[in-house]
Order: C-alpha cells, then structure tokens, then sequence
C-alpha cells in the first residue's frame, strides 16, 4: 500500500523503524564513505607532499619512485612506461614541487612526459574539478605536435577527472568556444589560442595554474613573438612555467618575458659529447642542384623496403616531389605533409606515416620538431636546413628513445663549408660520404615528359622553382643561402622545366648588388660599367613588362587565392574537435577514426582522378594501403597498435639507460645564484630569419609568397580600379555594338537624349533635384516618341510606295486588256452601240479606289491594322483616323503631352502635308490615262452630279 506523505512524518514522529529511516542511514553511511573518499585524496596529497623532500634523482629506477598520485601511475602503467628517461627522472621531481623549469634534452628523450607528469600532478594536488576551469595551458608550435602531445595525455591521463581539449587552427571556432571554459588542460598552438583570447567571451587565463611550452626556442622566437607577447599578456603571473625542447633557449630577455621564478635548468645533456642522439648515424653528401631530384630517386629505389622522411623547404617543392613521384610509380608510398594542406588530411597523412612500415614522406618543417614517427629509418635533408638547431630537430625524427637511425644531408657545394662549421660548432658528429654519380639514374627526361603532356604539372614545377630560389634568398645566412650562385636554368630543367621561370626578385638582387658595386668602385671603368648599365636596363625593361602585365597577374593570384580559401574553408567545415574527460577515451578515438575514414575515401578519389598515383599505389603498395583502411575501420584498435609498438621499444632499450647519468647537469637559475649563460645565439634570436614571415606553424615559402600577394592585392582597391578606368577613359557596362564594317552603331533609342543643360544644371546643384529630374525624364519620353514616330512614318511610307507600284502594275495590266478589248470591240460590237455604256471607257472607280464605304464602315476601318490602310477611302481622311487612332495607342493625348502640343501639332501639319501631296500624286498617276481623258472624264462626272 501507498503511504502518504503525512503517514510517513507520523511514522517518522512516532519514532517507528520505517525504510525512510534506513534510507537516511544508507545516505549517512554513503555521506561518511564519500567524505572517506576525499579524505583518501587529502591524504594522499599530503603524504605525497612529505615525500617530495626526499626526492632523489640518482635513486629512482621506477615511476613508482618518485611520489606521483596512484591516478597517474595507473596512467603510466596502461600506457606501458615503467622506467623513467633521464629528463623525466630529472625534470619531474623537481617540477611536481613547484618550481619553474627549463628543461633541455636530445630528441626523441621523452620529454612531453617530463612536462605531462607535473601537469597532472599540479592539479591533482589543487583538486582542480571541471568547474575550476583552465587549469594548464600546453603550447606546442605546430598542429601536428599539439595532436601528438593530446593522445599522450589521453593515454597516461585516462584515469584523472580532468577534461582535456585540443585547440588548434583549421577546426570550427564556434564549437572550441562553446568548450573551451569548461577544459581543464588546453593543449593549443599560439594563433588559435590569442584568437579564443580575442573572441570567445567566456574564455579566461586567470585561473591558470600551471604554463607549457614545448619547444619552446620556436615558440619565443621572432616567427610567435607578437602572439606569444599578447598572450602572455593574458595570463596571470602567479603560475608555474615549464620550458621544453632539444634545443633550448637560455636567452634573458626570453626568460624575463615569461617572467620566470628562480627557474631550474635542468640539461641532461649538457656535457655529453654530442647534441645529438647517441643511436643516430649521421653523414652527408655534396650534390649539385639540378642532381637532387635524381639523387632523391635514386635513394628511394635503394630503400623501399623503409621508412623515410625527406626535408625540402618549401610547399611547393614538397607538393611538386610528390606529385611527380607519385607518377613516376617508385615502388614505395609516396605521402606528403605541408601546411599549404587543409587540417584533415594534414592529421590523415601524419597517421598514415605512423602506421605504414615502408613509406616516404616529404614534409616541409612542420614535421621538423617534435614529431614522434615510429621506426622512421632514414631522414633525407634534400635542402640545406636554416641553421644547426633546425638540423638537430630534423634529424631527430630517427633513431627515437633507444632505437637505431640514419640522417643525410644533401648539400650545395656553395653551401658546404658554412653549413659544416655550424654542425660541428653544435657538437653533430657528420662525416662526409661521396656518392658516384655516373649511378644516380636520372629522372629528368621523364619529369620533362610529364610536365611536357600535363599543363598543371608544369605549372607545381614552376612554383616549385620558383619557391626554393625564393627560400634561399630569404635566408638570412648569406654564408650558407649564396642564390646568386645557383645555375638556375640547370635546375629548371632537373625540374622538367624547358626554360626557367622569370624570377623577378632575383633580377632585383642582381640589380641592387650591381648598384652596390657601382657605388664602392666608382664607374671609371667603362667596361665594368657597360655590364651594370646592361644588367640595370634588363631589370628596368623586366620590370615594366611586369608591371604592364601586373593586371593580369592578380587576376591570376586572386584566383588561385581564393582557391586556397576554398581548401580552407573546406578544412574549417570538417570538425576535428576532440574535447573530452580523460576518462572518456572511446569517443575521442571514434572522432579521429571517422576523420580518417572520410580522409581515406577522400585520398582515394583524389588518386583515382591522378592516373599514375594510383596505379602506382596499386602496383606497390596498394594492399598496404587497404590494411590501413581496416585499421582505421576497427573502431578502438588505434591505440592499441600504439601501445604495442611502444611496448616494444621500451624493453628493446632499457638498458641503455644508466650509460647517459653522466650527462645530467641541474643548475638553479635564481637571479642571485645563477649567471645566466648569455645564449650566443642570442643575437640571431632577435635578427629577422625570414623576412615577411609571421606564422604559426612553419616558415617556408607560402606564406611568404601569400604575403606578396596580398601586398599586391592591395593595389586593386575599387579606388584605384575606378581611376584606372578614368585615365583610360572608359565607360563602365557599356555595350558596343559593331556592323560588319566594325562601325559602331549607336542606338539612339537607348542612348539618353535629354538636352545637357538639364544634367549640367543637375550636378550644379549637388543633390538629387526632383523637378529637374522630372523634366529631363519628360524630355527623354518626348524624344522616345518622335523617334517612334519617325520610325512608323517610315515604315509606313515604305508600304505606301509598294502599294502604289503593284497598282501601277495593275492599270498598266488593265489598260493593255482595254486597248485588246477596244480593237477587238471595233470589230465584234459594230451595231450594238445602242447598248454601250457611254461611260464604259472610264475605267471602274470601285476598281481603281476600292468600292464606297458608309460613315460606320469607316470608323470600323479605322479600328483595324495598318495594313488595311491601303483599301480604304477617302484617302485623307482615313489616315487622319489612323493617326490618331496610333497616337491613341501611344498614348499620347495630346493632354497627356507636356508642352509638345504645338510640336504635336507641327508634326501633325508637317505629317498632313506629305499626306496630301501623297495623294495628289495618287490621284494624277492612279488613272493611268492621258491628260486629255483625265480631264473628260472629270467633267463628265461633274456634268453627272449635277
Ligand atoms: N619512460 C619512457 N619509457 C618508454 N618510452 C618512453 C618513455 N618516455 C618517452 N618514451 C618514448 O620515447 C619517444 C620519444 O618521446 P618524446 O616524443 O617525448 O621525445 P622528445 O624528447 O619530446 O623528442 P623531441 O625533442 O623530438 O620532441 C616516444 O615514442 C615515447 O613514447
């Protein structure tokens, strides 16, 4: 039975035992092991805190070692880390406890643990919750890293509270800022993350806690200062920093930005022997230019049971590579990643590299940093890279925490020398290696054919050579980056080019070297002056020819511009975020397998639409390709493979460990304690290393170049188009038509009319003036009418004259009968004159003007078309009729008619004049007799009225 409300307070009264009393006793009970449930947490937090004195670098063989809540060990354990690295064991312990750190290590030395730990850690200490807000902010220089940086913590972060998002370019706005507020730990690059400063409302810093940059020499370089200065802005001071990267910064004024606190500097690698990873084999080779391409070949053919990442400059030349690679079928997966691509397939093509055991991707530098490509082989630098650190960087996407790898660098002979004291400078051990080059098996034939039949791959090889020159004269280590030496027609045809491309900033440079020259050595000597004269006349004349064709190269950039717009807009609409508790680790992975499903079909159909690529993937690598699909099919098997890979590098190296204790140097960075080591490179940080580059990802040659256009676009104002067309007297939406002799017709129906002085007295006014406008629209309308008259009137007159010539036919028909018909009568009618009619001889007036009409079958006349004008009479009158019948139909009463009554009526005269002379000359040739019988004729009709 159903027990009342009242019932149960008087159960409750009388002190019955009743189930509400029970449920009140569970609720305490299950209060009380709640509140046991914090309590657990203040423990664990406090006995945690007491064993951070005791923290013993040197000590710990374990992650269970240093004092980490069982959250984060339970993390670890599921992402298969058991030994900590030596940056972790170093970095972690002192990082948990609060202090700012700088931390520098080899690549491929696990450092995004070393910074993901403390994130955890310093949180979990706050007992920050979701509604606490941001907590951590990661920032990683490129998208690529971000992502990578967000699936670690997903693994080792899983069995946290904390929510977790990945904020990056190319994803929707509208959708991050919806869940951005509510995001523990935001792992971000700069630009996306100033933009949700800037726009989404609710998005604070203040809350923040705990600051990450991982490489962190990149992001306070002069490629982020501006955005990393505002939003440094935009967070409290009160926060722990931690700095991140192999090549790390120690510069003041970096530090002083980020205004650290006593930061530590913990290098494990500081007195080691090499910067670079100890596994890592590394040589070089000096290659000609226009032999790059056919020594790239050459190597993939050697290696295609491998993995190997090739470093070229530009996207452009990455785009160009793979594209002619791709036809000319090298037995191996060719991929591409550059940031000229949309964010979808920029995520499907780094997990397609990841997960393919023999494969080469060419990549620009976004892939240089931080990217963890497993079991990557060899890294090919086809291009001189900017300097040693970004060398460091590229080469260390081998031989990864304990495994094995090869780097080669390709190098100009013009850049050998440079490039070699740099590297040795930075303690890279790099031996040369010759390459016999009667082996290289050129390709270059084969690009000129394919470039020869297809126009778009012409066009890739073109600005693909075009974007190199442009990368190297954009370098600012003019020792290394010498563009003037290049022989450029050579590498245009190495590109399957017949000619080189006009280069027009390499004119400019030539130009101004020669102007230099000019100026230093006087122009005494006339030969030497003649050759500059020449080169300034060949610039000049280039010049003009360009900018004589300026017009049409905006149209042209305009154009592939708003194609890229299109791309990215396409990238946009394509939902990439993947926010989410860390325990909710499913749904993040359905999101990327879905992306990567949709890539993959996407990929597909582009490759079906490329002929050679897809028979070449077909060919070698095409059931690879199909097995990928499967694993992006499985809806949970992406970590999974992760995790195994991993697994098995850990136990292959571990070992290795203890051989790298030495190297650890911790030094405390206090303003008091520490000298700082003023960075040599100090200097460079804050000298331009690209000019015109203001970027968030990379620094190559496409935003660069977009720069340009944009620049160049900015010219094309309505302004400048109006005065354009001004100087060049044009009317604009003017319509020319043409006759066959190429006279222009003017229609004077549709040209305006209206007398000049009304428009002149109009734009004397200044304004709009109503009755002006009146005016000049009546006067418009009057000169419409006239003209339509005018043009009735002659079509009519036309009528008339063929009218009158088939009458003038007929009587002439008619009078050759009568005169048979006389002879004949004179002979046939003799006696029968009796019954002749004495007026048989005129001819029938019903004949000549049709038969009499009565007053109604006139005006019934009147009614009809013009075209039975002409059999109706009296002839004068009838046309009046019709006159104003057209006016009628015109419209144009003469009421309705302004002050063009008398013009009217002028036209009326005029028009009844030529009427009646019309009809005079009818009358007088109508007959078609003599004068004589004319003149008999009228008078014996004349005798007969009366
Ligand atoms: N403690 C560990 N045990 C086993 N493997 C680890 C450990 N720490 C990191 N790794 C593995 O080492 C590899 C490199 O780690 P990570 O990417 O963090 O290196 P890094 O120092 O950040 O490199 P880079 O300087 O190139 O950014 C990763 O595959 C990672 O899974």
């Amino acid at each position: 039975m159903k027990q009342t409300a009242r019932g149960r307070r008087n159960n409750f009264k009388k002190g019955n035992t009743y189930s509400g009393n029970k449920g009140k006793a569970q609720k305490k009970q299950l209060y009380q092991s709640k509140k046991k449930a914090w309590q657990i947490v203040d423990e664990e937090i406090v006995s945690l805190k007491a064993r951070y004195d005791q923290i013993n670098s040197s000590e710990i063989k374990n992650f269970t070692d240093i004092p980490l809540s069982k959250k984060t060990l339970d993390g670890l354990k599921y992402a298969k880390y058991e030994t900590p690295t030596d940056i972790q064991r170093e970095a972690i312990g002192l990082a948990i406890q609060g202090n700012d750190i700088l931390g520098a290590a080899k690549t491929g030395s696990g450092k995004t643990l070393a910074f993901l730990i403390p994130v955890l850690e310093h949180l979990y200490q706050l007992k920050w919750s979701q509604l606490d807000g941001l907590g951590a902010l990661i920032i990683s220089p490129t998208r690529e890293l971000a992502y990578q940086i967000f699936e670690v913590l997903r693994k080792i972060g899983r069995f946290h509270d904390f929510s977790a998002g990945l904020v990056i370019g190319g994803k929707k706005l509208q959708e991050e800022s919806e869940r951005i507020h509510r995001t523990n730990i935001v792992i971000c690059t700069p630009g996306r993350l100033l933009q949700h400063m800037d726009e989404t409302a609710c998005f604070t810093a203040d809350s923040l806690k705990i600051l990450v940059l991982d490489e962190a020499d990149r992001i306070l370089d002069l490629g982020f200062a501006q955005t990393m200065n505002a939003i440094i802005e935009n967070l409290p001071s009160e926060r722990q920093t931690l700095l991140f990267s192999a090549t790390q910064t120690r510069s003041v004024k970096d530090l002083a930005r980020l205004s650290l606190k006593n930061p530590m500097y913990v290098s494990v690698h500081e007195n080691a022997q090499h910067s670079t990873p100890t596994n890592l084999e590394q040589s070089y080779v000096v290659c000609e230019l226009h032999e790059k391409l056919s020594f790239l070949w050459s190597f993939i053919k050697n290696h295609l049971k491998s993995k190997v990442l090739v470093f070229l400059m530009s996207c452009k030349q990455v785009r160009y590579v793979h594209e002619a690679f791709c036809r000319l079928r090298p037995g191996i997966p060719v991929l591409a990643l550059h940031g000229g691509m949309n964010q979808l397939k920029r995520v499907a093509v780094y997990n397609q590299f990841v997960w393919k055991q023999h494969s080469v991707l060419f990549a620009t530098d976004i892939a240089a940093r931080g990217l963890d490509f497993p079991a990557v082989n060899w890294v090919l630098q086809l291009d001189c890279p900017e300097d040693a650190n970004t060398y460091i960087h590229r080469a260390g996407r081998t031989a990864r925490y304990e495994t094995d790898g090869e780097a080669l660098l390709l190098l100009l002979p013009s850049e050998e020398e440079a490039m070699i004291e740099q590297l040795k400078a930075k303690k890279i051990p790099i031996d040369k290696i010759k390459v016999n080059s009667k082996k290289l098996q050129s390709i270059q034939p084969k690009l000129e054919a394919n470039c020869a039949a297809d126009p778009s791959l012409k066009e890739m090889a073109q600005r693909a050579f075009v974007s190199y020159l442009r990368s190297v004269f954009l370098m600012s280590n003019k020792a290394i980056f010498k563009v003037l030496d290049l022989n450029i027609e050579e590498f245009a045809r190495s590109l399957g080019l017949a000619v080189a491309p006009k280069v027009r900033f390499l004119k400019r440079e030539q130009k101004r070297i020669a102007d230099k020259e000019a100026n230093k050595n006087g122009t005494r000597d006339s030969e030497r002056g003649s050759k500059l004269k020449r080169i300034h006349s060949d610039c000049e004349k280039e010049d003009e020819e360009e900018e004589e064709n300026e017009e049409e190269v905006t149209d042209f950039e305009t154009g592939s511009q708003s194609e890229h717009s299109e791309s990215d807009s396409e990238s946009e609409s394509e939902n990439v975020w993947v926010t989410q508790g860390l325990t909710g680790a499913k749904k993040c992975q359905n999101i990327t397998t879905k992306l990567k499903q949709k890539e993959n079909v996407k990929q597909l159909s582009d490759s079906t639409k490329r002929k050679g690529s897809f028979v070449q993937e077909s060919d070698s690598d095409f059931s690879e390709d199909a097995s990928d699909s499967d694993v992006d099919d499985s809806d949970t098997s992406d970590s999974g493979h992760f995790q195994e890979f991993r697994t098995s590098k850990i136990t292959a190296g571990s070992n290795k460990l203890d051989a790298r204790k030495d190297d650890v140097s911790i030094q405390k960075m206090g303003t008091g304690t520490f000298k700082f080591d003023v960075d040599e490179d100090e200097e460079e940080l804050f000298t331009v290393k690209k000019r015109n580059v203001d970027i968030e990802s990379e620094t190559d040659d496409s935003q660069v170049e977009d720069q340009h256009k944009r620049d160049k676009q900015k010219a094309l104002t309505k302004a400048a188009i109006a005065k354009k067309v001004q100087k060049k007297n044009l009317k604009v939406n003017k319509k020319v038509v043409f006759d066959e002799e190429g006279e222009a017709i003017h229609d004077r129906l549709k040209t305006p009319q209206a007398s000049k002085n009304i428009v002149g007295d109009e734009e004397a006014v200044g304004g709009i003036d109503i009755e002006m406008a009146r005016r000049r629209m009546k006067e418009e309308d009057w000169v419409d009418k006239q003209l339509f008259r005018e043009k009735i009137k002659k079509k009519h007159k036309e009528e008339r004259l063929k009218k009158k010539e088939e009458r003038r036919a007929k009587m002439q028909q008619n009078r050759a009968d009568e005169q048979e018909e006389d002879e004949g009568n004179e002979v046939v009618l003799e006696g029968e004159e009796s019954e002749v009619n004495p007026l048989d001889f005129i001819p029938d007036p019903d004949e000549i003007y049709g038969p009499e009409k009565s007053g109604d079958e006139l005006s019934e006349a009147s009614e009809n078309s013009m075209d039975d004008e002409e059999n109706q009479e009296p002839y004068a009158k009838k046309r009046k009729i019709s006159r104003h019948e057209k006016d009628n139909d015109e419209g144009m009463s003469e009421e309705e008619n302004f002050d063009g009554k008398t013009a009217v009526s002028e036209v009326e005269e005029e028009d009844s004049d030529e009427d009646l002379n019309d009809i005079e000359e009818d009358l007088m040739e109508d007959t078609g007799l003599d004068l004589q019988t004319d003149e008999a004729i009228a008078l014996r009709l004349l005798q007969g009225k009366r």
